[in-house]
């Protein structure tokens, strides 16, 4: 099947494997810890709060950004994709609902967390389950946009899985990438870097720093950035001066985000932590116990 497709333009047999492989890594492992997040959620009582929930979405968003992951994989191994022009249009509306969901509800997470540790008001049910729900439908909106004609889904230059078009660099497309880029790049890392800022403080005059307040924002810039660059580059100048190659790179950093959110949101997180290991070993943590009643 393999030598039936002949190698994407620019690309040679080493390299289409590496990105096959690549993906493929990324989508295993994103699926395998946040599949343990949603899983743990699930199972332990102590782990199901408000604030958790906002946790929850995270994953689940990141869990679709691995099936994302593995389809493009998948197809990259084929060299073709396989599911014609509405399964491109499909796989990139569904990368796109769950990449802008998940930073959208990294935002939440930052608000919540700003309420926790510097206002100390707790999060209703109502509210986390409010915000899920915007996150989820701001998204829906955004990435839908493209099939109805503003922005458009097309194969990326691996031809073997489909994002946003940059290709034309036209008005219709520099429209949708300024208002994508200010309500799901833009405003999220602005809610992230003032909420994470207080919290710092909050925690500098404590001497209690009980996470890493420089991660979540890091994540968001340093992940999606260079899909960000490559998409404004499209905008001002001819992107198809750059080699094919080199323009697949930012889609294989935004696919870590599954992975790297994993380590932030749930492994990082003192109590979440605490009930990933009482799901995987059956002991419970005593600190973190305490702590979520002090919470
Ligand atoms: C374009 C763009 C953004 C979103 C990119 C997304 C969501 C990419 C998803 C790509 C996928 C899923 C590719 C699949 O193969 C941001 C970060 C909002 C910033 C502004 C530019």
């Amino acid at each position: 099947m393999v030598t039936a497709h002949p190698l994407p333009e620019g690309f040679t047999e080493l390299e289409v494997f590496a990105i096959g492989t690549a993906l493929l890594v990324e989508a295993l492992l994103g699926f395998c810890l946040n599949g343990l997040t949603i899983i743990s959620f699930r199972k332990i009582k102590d782990l199901r709060t408000p604030s958790n929930l906002l946790v929850l979405s995270i994953a689940l968003a990141d869990c679709g950004i691995c099936i994302n992951a593995f389809i493009a994989a998948f197809s990259s191994f084929l060299r073709y994709w396989p599911y014609g022009s509405d399964g491109c249009q499909i796989h990139g509306f569904q990368g796109f609902l769950t990449a802008l969901a998940s930073i959208s509800s990294s935002a939440a997470v930052a608000w919540d967390r700003y309420h926790h540790y510097c206002t100390r008001s707790k999060l209703q049910w109502s509210t986390a389950i409010s915000m899920m729900v915007f996150a989820w439908l701001f998204a829906a909106f955004w990435s839908v946009m493209p099939l109805l004609g503003w922005g458009e889904y097309d194969y990326e230059p691996l031809r073997t899985c489909c994002t946003l078009d940059y290709s034309k660099g036209d008005r219709n497309y520099i429209t949708f990438l300024f208002a994508l880029s200010i309500f799901n790049f833009m405003i999220p890392g602005f809610i992230m870097l003032t909420a994470y800022q207080s919290i710092h403080q909050k925690f500098k005059k404590s001497g209690q720093y009980k996470f890493n307040t420089g991660l979540p924002l890091k994540t968001l810039v340093i992940c999606w950035g260079p899909y960000c660059l490559l998409c404004f580059y499209a905008a001002v100048e001819n992107v198809m001066f750059i080699s094919p190659k080199y323009r697949m790179i930012p889609a294989v950093i935004a696919k870590t985000v599954p992975t790297v959110d994993a380590f932030v949101y749930a492994l990082g997180n003192e109590n979440y932590r605490g009930g990933i290991w009482q799901f995987l070993t059956g002991q419970k943590i005593e600190k973190a116990e305490v702590d979520n009643k002090t919470k």
